[in-house]
């Protein structure tokens, strides 16, 4: 299980225009296990700090360590799960969940065989020889979940994943999703724009400013809500208050605009 340490990370993207402060000495810690959930107005870096999380991009200053190593390219411990699903729409569904595995020459039988069984898992049994054209865009991501899970990774980092689904999907794989991690004792962080979602999801909601992007506050979801799955979460007595408040620190961050 993996443990995060962003340590004074701070960001200047530098363009032929500008050099913009994106991020500005964040420091946080994110527990092996933990669900964490990013939230602040657009353009705060939450898709930075991912980024550099991922190993894809070097803080300008600052380091970020998982398991006590400093990250300073891609690891196969870590899985990136996106708002799109980036299906291959020539490759079949097994073909398309497997295709982690090919990159990082771990295909064989018993991994194929394992796909499989997480194909089932997520509800898609018998898709296996389909196109992706073939399939709902909530089935599609969950295929994008599976290609992410086959690999194995410690940690994962999603990035939207549900906002492109309607309503009722959305809250179903937010169910599988948070119930599968749990299961698999993974640690993730999650950006999103939906409060809700965060809250129904994580352990922590972390909110941030912008301009530069910094951390506003850290809040603790309280057992009585994290302890049911996200779906029911949002009926738990304490749910509203804590949305309130924390839709308090978006307002002031400029988050609701
Ligand atoms: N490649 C880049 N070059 C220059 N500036 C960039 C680049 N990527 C991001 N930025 C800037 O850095 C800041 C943070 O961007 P980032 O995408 O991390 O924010 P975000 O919180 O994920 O936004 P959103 O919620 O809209 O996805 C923004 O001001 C953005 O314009």
């Amino acid at each position: 299980m993996t443990r995060i340490e962003l340590d004074q990370i701070t960001h200047v993207y530098v363009t032929e225009r500008e050099a913009k402060l994106a991020l500005d000495s964040i420091s946080m810690e994110v527990e092996a296990g933990e669900f964490v959930s990013l939230v602040g107005p657009s353009g705060c870096g939450k898709t930075t700090i991912l980024s550099m999380i991922a190993g894809l991009l070097q803080p300008t200053k600052g380091e970020v360590r998982l398991a006590g190593e400093k990250v300073t390219s891609p690891s196969s411990q870590v899985g990136y799960m996106l708002q799109q699903d980036y299906l291959y729409p020539w490759r079949t569904i097994l073909a398309n969940a497997s295709i982690g595995l090919e990159l990082t020459g771990q295909l064989s039988e018993a991994s194929l065989l394992a796909t499989r069984d997480l194909l089932a898992e997520m509800g898609l049994a018998g898709t296996e020889d389909a196109y992706p054209q073939a399939l709902s865009g909530g089935m599609r991501q969950r295929v994008a979940l599976v290609r992410t899970l086959a690999t194995n990774p410690d940690l994962l980092l999603l990035d939207e994943p549900f906002s492109a689904l309607d309503y009722q999907t959305k809250l179903q794989l937010e169910d599988l999703i948070s119930d599968t991690l749990k299961k698999q004792g993974k640690t993730a962080i999650l950006v999103t724009h939906d409060l809700s979602e965060a809250i129904a999801v994580s352990d922590r909601v972390i909110v941030l400013d912008k301009n530069p992007g910094r951390i506003r506050k850290t809040f603790e979801v309280p057992a009585s809500i994290r302890d049911v799955q996200p779906f029911h979460a949002r009926e738990q007595q304490g749910f509203n208050d804590l949305f309130n408040e924390i839709w308090g620190e978006l307002d002031d961050s400029g988050g609701k605009r």
